[in-house]
């Protein structure tokens, strides 16, 4: 896909300010495990937060396509940026810009451009691929709705302010009446509880934890109504979140990226047998594939990211985006895992960035959908079947 002289620029200032403050940055978040809020501040500077939000909220009304092009430059040198990147113009702030009211956007954009991170709350302990199976539960008061439950693996937990939650929706009498967005904003929401942070084996430097909800009261201004109401809502819900797969696809290609640019420089300097490694065949052949492997993951992020689904989405079509993300992240994991393996030893340590890249990108199979999940979703498209995944 041909990118517009805008488009460069853009790529090219997104560059410039991740192999400036990202290229030290990256190993220090990662060890320090501290939330970046530094980055934050040089990312507001660079109007890189709430790119996508329409210019009327004080955003860009930039496209999923442009941040794609500023999430690579941000993943080839720091993981945790670009993850920032993703959900300061994705997943739960997008959604809230296509489905919310005019003052929830204003809200949310406020949020977003003064520096915040939102978090997508829909993984709970027992509901993980099958998202649609969740428990919490948000019970109608009056004109108020009361959540119960709890959610875990919530990219930013105890960072981040805006959440949007998924939760299932009851009337006065008990009868279920679908899944709705519930908009929470931390130090304001009293109910909102951050429980446990995991412990993780990469991306060390953003919270993922458990939130837990307590009679969390959620006002009429802050419920976020799917068009198509609660009975459709966890459709409408998800197809936003085409969008930041999307997103988390591009973050494993630009890590993958990265480690090949340390890769072809390391095996032009490093001596073996008196010659640069880079002159043994066995080794070509590896850089061949590995520049292969990435230049269909950008392609297909690219389409994915320029496309729209069925109706008119204001979102990424959901199998172009499937393919793109199961696509990307299995090639990105082999890509670092080979880059890895160039380095030899020194490929091992902690003091080359090489095992720090292998760590973060393991996670892009799992989050936000598994390889696998997302590939029934292709499947049932090619077949034209559903495929339920229940056995009744
Ligand atoms: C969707 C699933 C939870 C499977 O659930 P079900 O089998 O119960 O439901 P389906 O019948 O497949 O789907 C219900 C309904 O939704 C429509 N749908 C499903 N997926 C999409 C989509 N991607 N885009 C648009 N619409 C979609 C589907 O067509 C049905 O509509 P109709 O009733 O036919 O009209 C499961 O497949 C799934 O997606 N599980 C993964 C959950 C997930 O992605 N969680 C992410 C959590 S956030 C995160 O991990 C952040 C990480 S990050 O990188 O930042
Ligand atoms: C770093 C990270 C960040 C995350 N951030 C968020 C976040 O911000 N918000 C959020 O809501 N969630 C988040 N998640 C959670 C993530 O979405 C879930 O981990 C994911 O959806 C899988 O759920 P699970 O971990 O419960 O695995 P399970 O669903 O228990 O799956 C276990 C295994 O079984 C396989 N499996 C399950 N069902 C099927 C099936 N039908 N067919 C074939 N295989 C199947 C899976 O592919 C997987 O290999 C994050 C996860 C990680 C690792």
């Amino acid at each position: 896909m041909e990118l517009s002289s805008r488009q460069l620029a853009l790529k090219e200032r997104a560059a410039a300010f991740s192999n400036g403050l990202l290229r030290k940055r990256g190993a220090e978040i990662d060890q320090s495990r501290e939330y970046p809020f530094d980055v934050v501040e040089a990312l507001k500077a660079e109007r890189f937060m709430g790119m996508t939000i329409p210019k009327e909220y004080g955003g860009q009304g930039q496209s999923f396509l442009d941040t794609v092009l500023v999430i690579e430059e941000m993943a080839r040198a720091c993981t945790v940026s670009a993850r920032i990147v993703v959900e300061a113009n994705m997943g739960a702030i997008s959604t809230v810009m296509a489905y919310g009211t005019d003052a929830q956007r204003r809200r949310a954009a406020d949020l977003v451009l003064a520096g915040d991170k939102p978090a997508i709350c829909i993984t709970e302990p027992e509901a993980g691929s099958d998202a649609s199976g969740m428990k919490t539960r948000a019970d109608k008061r009056g004109n108020r709705y009361v959540l119960n439950g709890s959610k875990h693996w919530i990219t930013g937990a105890g960072v981040s302010r805006l959440h949007l939650i998924f939760a299932r929706v009851f009337d006065e009498s008990g009868e279920e009446l679908g899944v709705g967005g519930f908009l929470a904003v931390r130090g304001e929401a009293e109910g909102l509880r951050i429980g446990k942070r995991e412990t993780t084996m990469g991306l060390c430097g953003m919270p993922e934890g458990e939130l837990v909800f307590e009679d969390l009261e959620i006002t009429p201004d802050m419920v976020l109504l799917p068009p198509s109401g609660f009975k459709r809502g966890f459709a409408d819900l998800i197809n936003a979140y085409n969008s930041q797969r999307v997103g988390a696809g591009t973050v494993a290609m630009g890590i993958a990226a990265g480690a090949l640019e340390h890769a072809i420089e390391w095996v032009k300097t490093r001596e073996q047998f008196g010659r640069p490694i880079g002159e043994f065949q066995g080794l070509q052949w590896m850089l061949a594939d590995m520049q292969t492997q990435l230049t269909a993951s950008r392609l297909m992020l690219h389409a994915a990211a320029a496309s729209r689904g069925p109706g008119g989405s204001a979102f990424p079509d959901p199998t172009l985006a499937a393919q793109a993300k199961i696509f990307a992240s299995e090639a990105a994991i082999k890509i670092v895992n080979d880059a890895l393996q160039m380095f030899g030893a020194r490929g091992y340590s902690r003091d080359f960035p090489l095992e720090r890249m292998a760590r973060d990108v393991r996670m892009f199979t799992i989050g936000g959908g598994t390889a696998q999940v997302l590939r029934t979703l292709v499947a049932s498209k090619v077949l034209g079947w559903k495929l339920p995944q229940t056995r009744h």
